[in-house]
């Protein structure tokens, strides 16, 4: 078995008397993308910080690497890259001299950084700004360059703490595609992440963090069948169908403005069968039915099922 990139056990952390990590487990596969997910406050930056030794857990334990945060923190700072560690970079600098310089402090070598920095400006679009000074930057193409500043030595692991923040799609997809190249070519990530549909592009396994407990772990898929939400969205053409759809089917919720009526799929029912049936008995009573849509429970679901229900 290949060791874990990163293995979190029973991790603590109090602020005074607030325990803001409550004995955390996960673990991030190697060669795999994670993400951790969680409302505002959860606990994600403060876990981020512990693995990437800026902040000390009172207790508990975790391994970058294979190297314990507290034990050889020279050792995990040696294999993790970290993105927004950079953000100080030159602003009177361009941003290829900024590369340069990283892959200069990196020992890579002259003609190797050079290739390097070229890939990168190339990767992260910033081809066209290599040569204006930072201080002239959008948000988005600082964030790009803060990415390839952490890549200009592939690390081991890769932490991104909400690397698409504040983007725009465009530069969303190209982050998400240089995070894909990077796990292609071996590297393992951990991301925390408010974007649900991130997660879901992106990540093989999801921690769902909520009050400082990991309330959920396992693949999109996995998390997705355990909630329900699951519906068939039926569109009726005129009030009367709709009427006659709702006394028909008895636990369908109806929205009157929108002419339409949710029918609750049981757990994993979204089969062509269940739609015939549905459809023919609409049928047998004369229900014209304008349009049908199937809605599967999305990552969203999820977060608001489980993060509701240990929160109430
Ligand atoms: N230095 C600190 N001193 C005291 N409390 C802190 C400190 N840093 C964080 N906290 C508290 O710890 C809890 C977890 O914060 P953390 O920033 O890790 O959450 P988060 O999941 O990253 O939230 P967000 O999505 O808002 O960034 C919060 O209740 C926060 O107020």
């Amino acid at each position: 078995m290949t060791p874990a990139a990163i293995e979190v056990r029973d991790l603590t952390k109090r602020y005074g008397t607030a325990t803001v990590l409550d004995r955390i487990d996960f673990t991030v596969p190697a060669g795999s993308v994670t993400a951790l997910i969680g409302p505002n406050g959860a606990g994600k930056t403060t876990t981020v910080q512990i693995l990437s030794t800026l902040r000390k857990a009172d207790a508990g334990m975790a391994r970058v690497a294979g190297c314990d945060v507290q034990g050889d923190p020279d050792g995990v700072r040696a294999a993790i890259g970290l993105t927004g560690q950079f953000s100080a970079v030159d602003k009177l600098l361009t941003g290829e001299e900024n590369l340069r310089l990283m892959a200069r402090l990196s020992h890579l070598g002259r003609r190797r950084g050079a290739a390097r920095v070229e890939e990168l400006l190339e990767q992260f679009d910033l081809v066209d700004a290599a040569r204006k000074p930072l201080s002239t930057y959008s948000g988005g193409m600082q964030r790009r360059l803060d990415l390839a500043m952490t890549l200009v030595r592939t690390p081991e692991v890769i932490v991104l703490d909400e690397p698409t923040t504040g983007l725009d799609p465009s530069s969303r997809r190209t982050l998400w595609n240089a995070v894909r190249d990077l796990v292609d070519a071996g590297t393992s990530v951990l991301l925390t992440t408010q974007y649900l549909d991130e997660a879901d592009e992106l990540a093989d396994r999801v921690v769902v963090l909520d009050g400082g407990r990991v309330v959920a772990d396992g693949t999109p898929d996995e998390l997705k069948r355990r909630v329900p939400g699951g519906h068939i969205r039926l569109q009726f053409g005129d009030t009367r169908s709709l009427d006659a759809a709702h006394r028909m089917l008895g636990g369908a919720s109806r929205g009157d403005t929108a002419l339409a009526l949710d029918v609750p799929l049981a757990e994993g029912d979204g089969s062509v069968s269940t739609l015939r049936h549905l459809l023919t008995r609409l049928d047998g009573a004369g229900i014209v039915v304008d349009d049908l849509t199937i809605h599967t429970p999305d990552l969203d679901d999820v977060f608001f099922a489980l993060t509701q229900e240990v929160s109430s």
